[in-house]
């Protein structure tokens, strides 16, 4: 092994090294080739030893955690060769992780000018897995917190059915940690390490862009699940997160694809399989719109209205972070200011985000970005082209709205070429079929219709 860092793009080989846990500490570590060891470190705080029908289900947990959050590295080089130390993978994990990898990084790979397909194969035996048992797991659920309008909505919903739920959150965000101290239930935060040498590979040239965060912080939600005991994961993850980005050479690219459904489904099945068969994952918030949740959000979220955010550059480990809440200048902020406007009394609505986004004639592109009107959905988690005109149409027929200089805009320029029987807010207010809710949380989904 050498000790000093090189371009990981020269690299024939990432490396999954090993593994290990102790005092509630998991060690993951990678490397390029031969190249300095890459340890990214997450800790479960007070973890507790878990009982012997535990230790197989978290073992591999761990070892999935260790796979799925090696995107991030992997990233940097994406060298041809992938290396998977100790016990061999069988069949349906390799098939699990090519996936992850191809269309988690699809958005990277697109930006960056790379094609991944037939690049990414990780290794496999075929041999025959004994299925995962049950592990005792409690009926409890953890819920995921991110700071923004879903993840409330998620737990007021379930909070209504008296579900016994700990808020759960990974990293260090003041703003999550004080949504999930207003969310009343207890709470559990846990730490998360990116290997520093990340950082020097970024310096050095690495390639960079986006990853798949959501399905390293389920995998990480699953070992938390196995070690403190609780028997499901529920995220809050819309129906619109499954809506490509944009498609191009006969590819989806998708920023939010480890929200989406496909992932979910996956990974369902694979803990139920491979680590716990009495371990569920879903999202409470899967049959749902963009629009549907803002609904939900305006009803049932005044408690939080003066913490929360959904402006992603608050969640930034380097960059800088904005001075309020809400920056008013990327997607997110664009598209949740829109898709709350048709449900939230105006005044509230300004005095959330400190200015009337709607009344700013230099965010016309950004708004056209969000209609997909001469543009594509901008990378972000935004909703779909078409529930943002909606937004919009519906917003250019209220009085106290349809001045406003992009409403006006909207009315006179876009408006006309839309289609007006396409413009309906109803339709996105109702519920689609597919969801993955346990039997005994369904009464959350139906808190929500
Ligand atoms: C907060 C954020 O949006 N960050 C994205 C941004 O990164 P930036 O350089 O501006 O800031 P940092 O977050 O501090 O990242 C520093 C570097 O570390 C890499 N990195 C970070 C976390 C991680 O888990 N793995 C990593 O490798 C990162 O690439 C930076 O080099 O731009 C980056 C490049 O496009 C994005 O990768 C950063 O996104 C974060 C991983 C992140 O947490 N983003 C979520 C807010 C996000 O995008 N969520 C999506 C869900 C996507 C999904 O499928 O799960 C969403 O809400 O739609
Ligand atoms: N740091 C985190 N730790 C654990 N779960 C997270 C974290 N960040 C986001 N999540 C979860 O990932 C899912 C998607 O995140 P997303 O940012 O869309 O949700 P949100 O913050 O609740 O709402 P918004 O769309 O308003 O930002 C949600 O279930 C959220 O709780």
């Amino acid at each position: 092994m050498t000790d000093t860092f090189i371009d990981p793009r020269n690299s024939q080989q990432f490396r999954f090294v090993r593994n290990t846990f102790a005092d509630g500490v998991a060690e993951l570590v990678y490397a390029f080739d031969d190249g300095p060891e890459l340890v990214e470190r997450v800790t479960f705080p007070g973890a507790p030893a878990v009982p012997p029908e535990r230790e197989a289900a978290l073992a591999a947990a761990l070892r999935l955690l260790h796979l799925v959050a090696g995107v991030s590295y992997y990233k940097a080089g994406i060298p041809a060769g992938i290396v998977v130390e100790g016990q061999p993978l069988d069949e349906p994990t390799a098939r699990l992780l090519d996936a992850l990898y191809l269309h988690g990084l699809a958005e990277f790979a697109y930006r960056n000018r790379l094609d991944l397909r037939g690049r990414i194969a990780f290794p496999f035996k075929r041999h025959a897995t004994v299925p995962a048992t049950a592990a005792g797991l409690p009926p409890r659920s953890l819920l995921p917190i991110g700071g923004g309008k879903d993840s409330v909505v998620a737990v007021e919903a379930v909070k209504s059915i008296g579900a016994d739920a700990t808020a759960t959150w990974v990293g260090n965000s003041p703003l999550i940690a004080e949504c999930a101290a207003r969310t009343g239930l207890p709470t559990l935060n846990i730490s998360r390490e990116l290997a520093p040498g990340l950082f020097e590979l970024n310096r050095l040239g690495a390639w960079n862009g986006h990853i798949p965060v959501t399905a390293i912080n389920s995998v990480i939600l699953a070992v938390a699940a196995i070690l403190y005991g609780y028997d499901s994961i529920v995220f809050a993850n819309e129906r619109s997160a499954s809506v490509a980005t944009l498609e191009y050479d006969g590819q989806e690219v998708n920023h939010q694809w480890s929200k989406g459904f496909g992932f979910e489904k996956s990974l369902h099945d694979y803990l139920h399989t491979h680590v716990a068969a009495d371990l569920d994952y879903c999202s409470l918030l899967r049959p749902w719109s963009e629009l549907a949740v803002t609904s939900a959000f305006a009803r049932l979220g005044a408690e939080y209205f003066n913490v929360f955010s959904s402006c992603n550059r608050n969640f930034r480990i380097l960059g800088p972070k904005p001075a309020d809440r809400w920056c008013g200048q990327c997607p997110k902020c664009h598209f949740v200011f829109l898709a709350l406007a048709p449900f939230m009394a105006k005044p509230r609505l300004l005095s959330i985000f400190g200015r009337n986004l709607l009344d700013d004639d230099a965010l016309a592109g950004a708004f056209d970005a969000l209609l997909e009107y001469k543009d594509h959905k901008p990378f972000e988690c935004v909703g779909e082209g078409a529930e943002a005109r909606a937004a919009l149409a519906a917003l250019a027929e209220r009085p106290e709205w349809r001045e406003d200089a992009l409403v006006a805009r909207f009315r006179t320029e876009i408006l006309p070429q839309l289609q007006p029987d396409e413009l309906g807010l109803e339709p996105w207010l109702k519920p689609g079929a597919s969801h993955l809710v346990p039997q005994r949380l369904l009464g959350a989904l139906d808190a929500l219709g």
